[in-house]
């Protein structure tokens, strides 16, 4: 098993009249290679399970191992892409996909030829001069990915990393990521609360609940890609979320019977 959560429990501010528990005995195995989404609604504790598992927080109880052995702080091996895509305005798109890569300590030939090839990956070669602000939202979240990408870590965590696009650039960011995964077969978690986006991306949708934050259950999705949004199979797995989280029609309808 790649990466392993062992009972883990956090509580923020803990021996103080703040206490609050984020996460109680969070059990998750995970395989190289997967995409997991973290799929719950507010306060459940998504943000606060990735950033253990990424080393930004320290288990209350319970331990993380990451190929064997406990995560202890972060890593250059697992990026994440945040929401805001955390782009230095200043630098071009090719000088923002470079940045990881120098501190790997390549030599600047070498770095420009890898920050080309993922420019060209996630499809801004025109846009390589250009600077975040002369960039659509969109586009500023390719950059993100590329430059996440260009670093070939071994994990990518993704923290609702769509949430700030319209609806229809988002989709087609989930389209390129899904794509972008099965070229690169790297272990992704990603973070969301949109169940149609889950059901899209995800090989395995882990279901947590909040009061405290739980993980209720896990949801294999065994379909192929690229993933079709209306297909029966799609609908059925999205159906099955639903009734995870309770919210399944026919339930509203007995109830206002
Ligand atoms: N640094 C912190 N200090 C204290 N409490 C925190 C901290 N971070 C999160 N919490 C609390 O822990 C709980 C879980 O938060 P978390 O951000 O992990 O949930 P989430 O599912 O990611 O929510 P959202 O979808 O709103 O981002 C919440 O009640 C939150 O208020």
């Amino acid at each position: 098993m790649y990466i392993q959560v062992k009972n883990v429990t956090k509580i923020y501010n803990q021996n103080s009249p703040k206490a609050s528990k984020a996460l109680e005995g969070a059990n998750l195995d995970i395989n190289c290679g997967e995409f997991i989404c973290l799929l719950g609604p507010s306060g459940c504790g998504k943000t606060t399970l990735l950033n253990l598992i990424a080393g930004f927080e320290k288990p209350t109880e319970g331990e993380i191992l990451l190929d064997g052995k406990v995560v202890n702080e972060p890593s250059i091996k697992y990026v994440t892409i945040f929401q805001n895509y955390g782009l230095l305005p200043w630098r071009t798109v090719q000088g923002n996909v470079e940045l990881g890569l120098e501190s790997l300590g390549y030599d600047k030939v070498k770095i420009k030829e890898i920050a080309e090839e993922y420019i060209e990956l996630v499809g801004l070669c025109e846009f390589k001069k250009h600077h975040p602000y002369q960039l659509s939202g969109g586009m500023q979240q390719r950059v993100a990915i590329a430059r996440a990408l260009a670093v070939d870590p071994d994990v990518i965590f993704m923290d609702e990393p769509f949430g700030a696009l319209d609806a229809m650039t988002r989709m087609k960011m989930q389209d390129e990521i899904s794509s972008l995964w099965e070229k690169k077969k790297k272990t992704i978690l990603f973070v969301t609360h949109d169940i149609d986006e889950s059901v899209f991306l995800a090989d395995r949708i882990v279901i947590m609940t909040p009061h405290p934050g739980k993980i209720k259950s896990i949801i294999d999705v065994p379909l192929a890609r690229k993933r079709d949004r209306t297909n029966p199979d799609f609908l059925a797995i999205r159906d099955k979320v639903f009734t995870e989280f309770e919210m399944k029609e026919k339930d509203r309808i007995d109830y206002y019977i």
